[in-house]
């Protein structure tokens, strides 16, 4: 299974950094920086993580955050209270609750509470239903990366088979929208579907975004396919401690043409499209048109 030459690897950093340099540069042209209201509820570890290393990379690239941190047993009328005094604030641009909440929270109504001008998770029905019909609005942070990223490495869709496995409103879903957008056919394929092989290898560009470590394996991908890996599996290394694997097994990069790496890949472009989104809000907010249209906003 060699012969071939290792696929090319779509590396985030570089992506990202491009990314967020267009962020700063367009934050700095606003009467004052752009403030994102980042909500995490509780302690996971991974979600306290993530909102500290969104709040690093706003300060760095010159946007003002604010991490509220509620507590586990915080109740949903408090927390729908908080969104809604940061919705009606002038001073914040962007809102992000942190996703999962703890059992006893219904994130819909937490979501439905969030202004859509502010929504820069893009998740709000109104933005939703805004990329599926094509339209304007603000787009999931995660599969707008994903575009950014395919894009940075001059992958074009267009006409392209696209598989998406995963139809979580987080990511598959919204991804196979933004994929239609930019004239993919696109296929999406889940737990119940049949024969998961037989549908990833009609894939010319494969997205997996189905949280099981190294569910796609060789013989499920076409020789040449471009591979984006969702994926972010946190897996013991036996010495007590954890280490992060895609949902691609390595063994893929022997057939695939390109391939994103875990981590290093994905993960970051969601990072710097949350800060750009975070740029895109406030510049609405404050009238200003953006430079250019823009892959962000297909
Ligand atoms: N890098 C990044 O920036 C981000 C990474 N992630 C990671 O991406 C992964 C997916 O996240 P998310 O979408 O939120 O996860 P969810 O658990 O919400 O959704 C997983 C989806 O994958 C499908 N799926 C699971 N197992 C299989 C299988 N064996 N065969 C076919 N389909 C399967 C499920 O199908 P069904 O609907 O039928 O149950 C479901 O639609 C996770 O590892 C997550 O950590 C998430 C967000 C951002
Ligand atoms: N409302 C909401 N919006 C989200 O966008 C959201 C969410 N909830 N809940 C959880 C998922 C997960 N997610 C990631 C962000 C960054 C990395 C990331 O930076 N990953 C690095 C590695 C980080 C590490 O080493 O731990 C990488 O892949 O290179 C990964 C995953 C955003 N999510």
């Amino acid at each position: 299974m060699t012969e071939r030459p290792a696929a090319q690897v779509l590396s985030g950093p570089p992506a990202a950094a491009a990314l967020l340099d267009e962020a700063s540069r367009r934050a700095a042209r606003l009467p004052r920086p752009p403030h994102l209201a980042l909500v995490r509820v509780g302690e996971d570890p991974a979600s306290v993580s993530y909102v500290r290393g969104k709040a690093k990379k706003a300060a760095e690239v010159g946007l003002s955050s604010h991490v509220h941190a509620l507590p586990e047993a915080t109740p949903q009328a408090e927390l729908l209270a908080l969104v809604a005094a940061l919705s009606a604030d002038p001073a914040v641009d962007g809102i992000l609750v942190q996703l999962p909440l703890p059992a006893h929270l219904d994130p819909e109504p937490v979501l439905r509470a969030v202004d859509p001008a502010k929504d820069v998770d893009g998740l709000h029905p109104a933005n939703t239903g805004a990329l599926w019909n094509g339209h304007e609005g603000l787009r999931p942070c995660t599969p707008a990366g994903i575009m950014a990223l395919l894009a940075h490495h001059g992958v074009s869709v267009r006409g392209q088979r696209a598989v998406v496995v995963g139809r979580s409103a987080l990511v598959g879903r919204p991804v196979a929208g933004l994929l239609l957008n930019a004239d993919a056919t696109v296929t999406l394929a889940h737990r119940a579907t049949p024969d998961l092989g037989a549908v990833t290898r009609e894939a010319d560009v494969l997205i997996v975004a189905a949280g099981q470590a190294h569910l796609i394996t060789p013989d499920m991908v076409r020789p040449g396919a471009t591979v984006v890996d969702v994926g972010i599996n946190r897996v013991p290394t036996g010495d007590g401690r954890e280490r992060l694997t895609g949902d691609v097994h390595p063994d893929v990069a022997q057939v695939a043409g390109a391939l994103t790496p875990v981590p290093g890949g994905v993960g970051p472009m969601t990072v710097a499209q949350l800060l750009m989104n975070t740029v895109i809000a406030a510049e609405r907010q404050h009238a200003l048109m953006p430079e250019g249209p823009g892959e962000h906003v297909r």
